[in-house]
């Protein structure tokens, strides 16, 4: 597993930095050697399964939580040290935590405390428009629906025009219609304001819709931090691979001539194979040709066992009659589908999908 990653230095160029970061919760370890850099206007999201140290590191940096060991940048300083509110950042809870005994004018302006009262008014109302919400000022959170106090709650993070944006989970309370469309509205409004943005969160296809970068964690380490699609194309780890979308896994041998031998099948894969080699073939489904029209590698006989369809793909699984009792999965167009009645297809494995781990 791949516990600490190579970081940039501290510089213009990185807003946060991470340097060997460990936290402990008695004998647990909750963060485990976790380095991570992230540009001035980014997008990052960490992203992974309950459990696995996401909080825990957004709430480090928050100064909310004090690690064991390790060095904590924001804007080249070095905050390791400091209470949270030296630290210049906004920050939104999974829960808002919006104070229920303010209006939303009250709330946004909590943190603007210090500065004369005209200003604050204008500050609120800029806020209120940044986020759609200009006329509420007056309400109280109980009269306002999930979506707007998210709403409220990322203006009061924003108004203090902090460096940098932590998000800790801001659409889980949301159903899944207004989460969507939040999560565009909500990077919009990161990308317009150009503040670098780190946001935890287990849901794959937010973090695919919004971030720059993703960090894949798994047991307070990370095992991958890179774009989305890189994360989906190429992932560096079978945990990566199976946490984010879906695939099919196969094992083999090299069998001497070059090629995997996987039961009765024998494969070529792009960066061949040494004779002794052993490990798991991963494809992910749309990668898969299902009766293709031009003669593919890696082509083969099979069952098809079950179609799903998902709207504009369909998901079928099959078996190779190689390989019996080891069912596969292909997702695929419905006009790929072959005419009813036969369940008899060839299905092909294009080396260039195939992705060797030990
Ligand atoms: N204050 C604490 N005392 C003891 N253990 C803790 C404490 N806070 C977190 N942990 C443990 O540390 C681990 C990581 O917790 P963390 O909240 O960071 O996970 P997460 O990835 O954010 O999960 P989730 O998505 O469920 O919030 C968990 O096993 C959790 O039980």
């Amino acid at each position: 597993m791949l516990c600490s990653l190579p970081t940039a230095e501290a510089s213009p160029s990185v807003q946060v930095r991470i340097a060997d970061l460990q936290k402990s919760f008695g004998a647990f370890k909750a963060l485990d050697h976790v380095s991570l850099a992230v540009s001035p206007g980014e997008l990052v999201c960490l992203l992974g399964p309950s459990g696995c140290g996401k909080t825990t590191l957004l709430r480090c940096i928050a100064g909310l939580e004090r690690q064991n060991r390790g060095t904590i940048y924001l804007g080249g300083r070095d905050v390791s040290n400091l209470p949270p509110q030296a630290r210049d950042y906004g920050i939104v809870f999974q829960s808002y935590a919006l104070f229920p005994n303010l209006n939303v004018e009250q709330n946004i302006g909590y943190g603007l405390t210090g500065s004369a009262r005209d200003i604050v008014r204008q500050r609120v109302g800029d806020m209120l428009e940044l986020v759609g919400l200009t006329g509420s000022e007056k309400k109280y959170p109980g009269q306002l629906s999930g979506g707007q106090q998210q709403r409220v709650a990322l203006a009061r993070a924003l108004a203090p025009a902090p460096s940098l944006l932590l998000l800790d989970e801001p659409m889980s309370a949301l159903d899944a219609q207004v989460r969507e469309h939040l999560c565009m509205e909500l990077r919009s409004l990161q990308q317009r304001l150009g503040i670098t943005t780190l946001m935890v969160t287990h849901n794959q296809e937010e973090a695919m819709l919004m971030a720059d970068r993703i960090a894949v964690m798994n047991q307070g380490c990370i095992e991958q931090y890179a774009s989305p699609q890189s994360i989906y194309e190429h992932p560096q780890t079978p945990f990566v691979a199976n946490f984010v979308g879906q695939g099919n896994w196969l094992s083999f041998e090299g069998n001497g001539s070059g090629h995997a031998q996987v039961g009765a099948l024998q494969l070529r894969l792009a960066g061949g194979v040494a004779p002794r080699a052993a490990g798991r073939l991963f494809c992910r489904p749309e990668a898969i040709c299902v009766n293709p029209l031009q003669g593919e590698e890696n082509l083969f006989a099979a069952q098809m066992r079950e179609v799903t369809f998902l709207g504009n793909r369909c998901r079928v699984s099959f078996e190779f009659d190689a390989l019996p009792g080891q069912s596969l999965t292909a997702e695929i167009s419905a006009s790929q589908l072959p005419s009813s009645g036969t369940r008899n297809i060839r299905v092909a494995l294009p080396p260039s999908s195939l992705q060797v781990f030990a």
